[in-house]
């Protein structure tokens, strides 16, 4: 195969940021952008590596089934839905197979059981977090060191596998406040000369505006990420901000963020509140959650109630349970496991415990707190790296380089035997360390929730070899239109 060479291709399978997947003639793996599973297509190959190849869209001689004319103006020029012009159904088929290949092909499990998945009843405003980039298209010093804007304000998403901004006027995924408080962001920086920031030469204020809106209680949160000391005119910004949200939401918080020195991170170390309160309330199935601007909270809430729900189910508790909650956030998953039992059997419910490990500060404060607002007393925090924290509580002498870890331990948090192991890691996975002592912990149910199938599927592996066999497992779409697919999945000791 050479460059610049035209094939005919059909498309059967798609990677997570939307290139359509078919192989030619030769057996050559080709990625096409734009192309669907189920189109027949023209495309004009532009780069061949040794196990596969890249290729440009050229027509679409058959178009799939399951390719509909999309909904956004801005057509994934944001970088978001790659999937936005596939039918819901078939996002969710295609989510399932890529569980399914997944733990078939990197697991080595013949034949898994794939539950189907969690299917959201709406796709539509699901997000309860907008993380937008703010820029003015370029920035210059002139002479006495005036920093000038080059353009208008653009409050967006980046382009894909690009710095640059796509200014977006409305997001169909996300909550009304957003566009609205974006679009105030714009006016502010308009009427007051206010710099976006601007990464090639790190200079300009503002970098980044994140929204999080509690949908249970309607409460928005407003953090403004600055390459700088401050704002100026603030007060201003913050009436501007207060007057675009409006009911049924209200604005309780606006939060400043310093970003002065991390160009690939969107948020800085330091953090202060510019009005009203340090966190905003979420009720959700009977809980409340108190959620600090940092702390990690699942982004999709109705899902989201979906997915602990099958975790409370794969746990199967009775009471009496010791639950470690490993990567616990807020504490999120497991008090809702605590009070599922709770509403079934209050005195097996006082029996259970929670041990948490969570290595962001702030999500620990909010899982200590939440503990209180929901009324559980069996619920202990520890703040940390799981794979640290834990053989130090089972009485090894864990890393000794991590504070936390190497702090003396509570009696009552020491962990001999546990018997439901909650693993709930980023997209990276679970370190092998940390799988190790979760085993020697011996529970007689792991469940694993994951935003990644390939790395679940690496630890499903690993733990196999570790006398824990795979159950089975249900996908969860928490990001409809996206590449992307939760996963819960259930394993258990082999006897
Ligand atoms: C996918 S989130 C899950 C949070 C929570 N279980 C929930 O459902 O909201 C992963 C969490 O792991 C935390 N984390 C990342 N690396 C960690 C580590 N090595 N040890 C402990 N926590 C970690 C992150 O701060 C984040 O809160």
């Amino acid at each position: 195969m050479d460059k610049g060479q035209k094939i005919r291709l059909q498309i059967n399978d798609m990677t997570t940021d939307g290139s359509g997947i078919g192989h030619s003639e030769d057996g050559l793996t080709v990625f096409v952008k734009g192309a669907l599973p189920g189109d027949t297509v023209q495309a004009e190959i532009f780069r061949v590596k040794k196990r596969y190849a890249l290729a440009r869209l050229l027509s679409i001689d058959e178009p799939s089934e399951d390719r509909t004319e999309g909904f956004c103006s801005l057509d994934s020029r944001c970088g978001g839905c790659p999937m936005g012009r596939l039918t819901y159904d078939a996002q969710l088929r295609l989510k399932e197979r890529h569980v399914r290949d997944a733990l078939t092909r990197i697991a080595g499990l013949r034949d898994p059981l794939i539950r189907t998945a969690l299917e959201a009843e709406s796709p539509w405003r699901y997000r309860n977090k907008a993380s937008m980039a703010v820029s003015t298209g370029g920035i210059i010093t002139r002479k006495g060191g005036i920093v000038e804007n080059l353009g208008e304000p653009a409050v967006g998403f980046y382009r894909g596998k690009s710095r640059e901004v796509t200014d977006c006027p409305d997001c169909a995924l996300q909550t009304e406040p957003v566009a609205s408080a974006a679009e105030a962001l714009r006016e502010f920086m308009r009427q007051d000369h206010i710099t976006g920031y601007d990464p090639r030469w790190e200079k300009g204020l503002m970098r980044h505006m994140v929204v999080r809106t509690a949908f249970g209680t309607g409460e928005v949160m407003v953090i403004l990420v600055i390459n700088g000391k401050g704002i100026p005119h603030a007060a201003k910004l913050v009436a501007m901000l207060d007057e675009a949200v409006e009911e049924p939401f209200s604005l309780e918080s606006v939060i400043l963020n310093i970003n002065k020195g991390k160009p690939g991170e969107i948020f800085g170390d330091k953090t202060e509140v510019l009005a009203g309160r340090p966190t905003i309330n979420e009720e959700l199935g009977g809980m409340r959650y108190e959620i600090s601007p940092l702390s990690f909270y699942q982004v999709n809430p109705a899902q989201m109630v979906k997915l602990y729900n099958k975790a409370a189910e794969y746990a199967a508790l009775t009471g009496g349970e010791t639950i470690l909650d490993l990567y616990c956030g807020a504490g999120t998953i497991g008090q809702w496991l605590l009070n599922e039992l709770r509403k079934r059997d209050e005195e097996a419910f006082a029996g259970t415990k929670v041990i948490g490990i969570e290595s962001q500060r702030s999500a620990v404060l909010d899982a200590n707190r939440n503990a209180v607002i929901n009324g559980i007393v069996n619920a202990r925090y520890v703040c940390g790296k799981a794979e640290s924290v834990l053989p130090r509580l089972m009485g090894n002498s864990g890393d000794t380089a991590d504070f936390a870890a190497s702090a003396p331990v509570d009696e009552d948090l020491r962990v001999t035997k546990a018997d439901v192991v909650i693993l709930d890691p980023p997209r990276a996975g679970c370190d092998e360390r940390l799988l190790d002592a979760v085993t020697a912990a011996e529970p007689s149910r792991i469940v694993y929730i994951s935003c990644d199938p390939a790395t679940l599927a690496r630890d499903v592996k690993y733990l196999n070899g570790k006398g824990y066999r795979f159950i089975e497992a249900t996908p969860a779409d928490l990001f409809c239109w996206t590449g992307h697919v939760e996963t819960v999945c259930l394993m258990s000791k082999v006897k």
